[in-house]
């Protein structure tokens, strides 16, 4: 059986006391359940955070690092600093980082490699612009983003990988790809997947969707067979919002 989980990824939202407030909400309102429920905080609240919810259901994950283990990087964070507050799970390839910091393929082959190698598990994200969707080259795209950053990792690399499809035209817009969309790329994904390693291998990973995830939609998106849960951005920000999707699950 497949792990469900809903993570939220805060993004460069949230101070120490704003952190603080929607973990004790958090706390109050989200409901019991089976699913893994994640949150990102940044960087200056992980600490704080794992410390609040250590006792807790929520893991506290980071949504990013350098893939160098330590030195002249200057406003860089290691693997072994993540670990050293608690982190255990890291989003890599996010658009936003790859979009606005220029991060790409091999870059994040590389940042993958030092994730594992330091222990840590990786929720790794991709998914085609809307240029992409408008032409049908979104296959090919999701294809070519999990090869290059992916395909040469091992079987037993991959038990600590779960995938994030997040389509760009869907990140922030309120935009929603559909569930019959969202379903469509994640069996290819399997398919991929099943190509280069096996059928096993491919229906062991989890495979989250991202890209306005709300209340009102969650229930039908996380319906489709091979969503096996969400990387929700804006919803997390609100206890209410992000409990009713872990509900959801
Ligand atoms: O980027 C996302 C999660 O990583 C999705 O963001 P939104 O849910 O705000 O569209």
């Amino acid at each position: 059986m497949r792990k469900k989980i809903v993570a939220g990824n805060w993004k460069m939202n949230n101070d120490l006391a704003e952190t603080r407030s929607l973990i004790t909400a958090l706390k109050n309102e989200l409901p019991d359940t089976d699913a893994e429920v994640m949150i990102a905080p940044a960087y200056t609240n992980l600490y704080p955070a794992y410390e609040a919810l250590k006792e807790s259901q929520i893991e506290v994950i980071a949504q990013n690092m350098h893939f160098a283990g330590s030195g002249a990087y200057t406003g860089e964070v290691s693997a072994s600093m993540l670990k050293s507050v608690g982190v255990k799970t890291v989003i890599l390839g996010h658009s936003e980082r790859r979009e606005y910091f220029g991060e790409d393929d091999a870059l994040l082959a590389k940042k993958a490699d030092a994730a594992l190698a330091s222990g840590l598990r990786i929720v790794f994200c991709f998914g085609e612009e809307l240029t992409d969707r408008k032409s049908d080259n979104h296959f090919k795209v999701v294809e070519e983003q999990l090869k290059n950053a992916l395909f040469h990792l091992d079987a037993e690399a991959w038990k600590h990988i779960v995938l994030a499809y997040e389509p760009v035209w869907a990140i922030g817009t309120g935009e929603t790809a559909s569930p019959e969309q969202a379903q469509e790329i994640h069996k290819f994904i399997r398919e991929v997947l099943s190509a280069r390693y096996d059928e096993s291998l491919a229906d062991s990973i989890s495979i989250l969707y991202g890209g306005s995830v709300k209340p009102n939609n969650a229930v039908e998106i996380f319906s489709q067979p091979d969503v096996d849960g969400g990387l929700i951005g804006g919803a997390s920000l609100k206890a209410e919002d992000f409990s009713a999707i872990v509900k959801a699950i």
